[in-house]
């Protein structure tokens, strides 16, 4: 499963205080439902997902694919970053195994750049479209803008009957504009469950609908959520009290790193369900999402000898597909010819190791989350490991993980300008 390494942490914080009786309570009192606080029913998901709700997510896959060459996926936050993580982490690896093809899938309402609009226009060309409009409360201005724009193109190729068919709604199950308009029309449509947040979402419809389009097996998705909730917490105890013992002694700023560049999503991600879940009251750690090599080419600087307020998480995918090696040609003095014929994930973990080192010798505490490989099992256990690591630490520092009234202000403010009524 996924372990938690603190080794390189231990220097800087009190092994005896992970976890505390503290830290404990809140993973226990989670599970109990005793601190639910109307948010925590994606602890269900893995739970209650059936053979009848893989079929119907499955099947409306099936549909898509058959008609659609390319498949819109409309939203924004927790309504598309899950998804997306999905498809940037599994489909090269898994991708190849993948004997059909599948739909190219498009991501779009996740800001209100024209540009960018237009570039998913260009890149769906004259190909047949479907669209899946991913937003829990249906009033998000991003997500809403982005499906007029859609369902226009759609009305317009496709006639009002053609485009309702090619329409896949992914909201709430009772309320909100999305689902009115869901019902009113009879989009193809699933619900997201009420005590379900944004960010907590992915194990529905909002991430799996996506994979299954991309021929990610769900099922194998799900059964690794699953195992986390069957199996033992303490690596998951362990991540979410170290973070916080390392908050308490001024390490501020978590930055999350992975040396495989298909993790970038899964980081984003992970961005916006703890800094969402965390950042309230004037507190919470700060999270940054790194790539590496790549980012030690622009941060390595700031995070070897900068504010030493920050820590490490580094994702480590123990095994991975890739074969490629070092070519042997002597006619090039750049002096890796002593590496000709090493795989390149050999110099990549020796990259992971020498930087761990270094930035820990630098005075950086480093937590360590082994993943055993990149497979859709581990993305829903690490999807789980995530979700649940997140919630308790968020107990931990005595703030409500499921809320965020933080991000209603901005909103107030753009809704002014334009003079619209919010
Ligand atoms: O799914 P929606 O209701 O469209 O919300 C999309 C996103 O926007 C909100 O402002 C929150 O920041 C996120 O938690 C949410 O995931």
């Amino acid at each position: 499963m996924i372990k938690t390494d603190l080794t390189g942490a231990l220097s800087f914080i009190d092994e005896k205080e992970l976890p505390g009786a503290e830290d404990k309570k809140a993973l226990t009192d989670l599970l109990d439902g005793k601190i639910g606080r109307g948010g925590a029913g994606w602890l269900r998901l893995p739970e209650d997902y059936s053979d009848a709700v893989s079929a119907a997510i499955r099947s409306a896959a099936y549909q898509i694919a058959d008609n659609s060459e390319v498949l819109v996926v409309i939203g924004i936050g927790g309504s598309y970053l899950g998804a997306r993580a999905a498809l940037d982490l599994l489909r090269t690896p898994y991708y190849n195994q993948i004997k059909k093809r599948t739909p190219d899938i498009y991501f779009a309402g996740n800001n209100l750049s024209g540009e960018y609009l237009e570039q998913v226009i260009a890149l769906i060309g004259g190909r047949n479209f479907s669209v899946n409009y991913v937003s829990k409360s249906g009033a998000t201005m991003e997500p809403s803008a982005a499906f007029r724009v859609f369902k226009n193109l759609l009305d317009s190729k496709y006639g009002a009957e053609g485009a309702r068919k090619r329409i896949y709604t992914t909201t709430d199950g009772e309320k909100g504009k999305l689902r009115q308009l869901t019902d009113r029309k009879g989009y193809t449509s699933f619900a997201i469950p009420d005590d379900i947040g944004g960010r907590y979402s992915v194990l529905t419809a909002v991430g799996l609908l996506p994979a299954a389009v991309a021929g990610i097996d769900i099922d194998e998705l799900m059964s690794g959520a699953r195992d986390i909730m069957n199996k033992d917490k303490d690596d998951v105890l362990q991540y979410a009290s170290a973070r916080q013992a390392l908050y308490r002694q001024g390490k501020k700023i978590e930055i999350l790193g992975c040396f495989e560049p298909s993790f970038r999503s899964m980081g984003e991600w992970w961005k916006q369900l703890f800094g969402e879940s965390e950042g309230k009251d004037g507190r919470g750690i700060f999270p940054v999402y790194t790539e590496f090599t790549t980012d030690l080419h622009s941060l390595g600087q700031y995070i070897q000898s900068g504010e030493r307020s920050l820590f490490e998480t580094f994702v480590s995918i123990e095994k991975t597909s890739a074969a490629i090696r070092v070519p042997k040609d002597g006619e090039l003095e750049d002096g890796l010819e002593t590496l000709a014929g090493r795989e390149l994930q050999e110099l990549n973990r020796a990259a992971f190791a020498a930087t761990k080192a270094a930035h820990n010798d630098g005075g950086v505490p480093v937590i360590q989350l082994d993943v055993p490989q990149l497979s859709p099992y581990y993305f829903g256990a690490l999807v789980q490991f995530f979700e649940l690591s997140c919630a308790v630490s968020a107990l931990i520092s005595k703030v409500n993980p499921f809320d965020q009234p933080g991000v209603e202000a901005y909103k107030k403010n753009m809704y002014a300008i334009l003079g619209l009524q919010k």
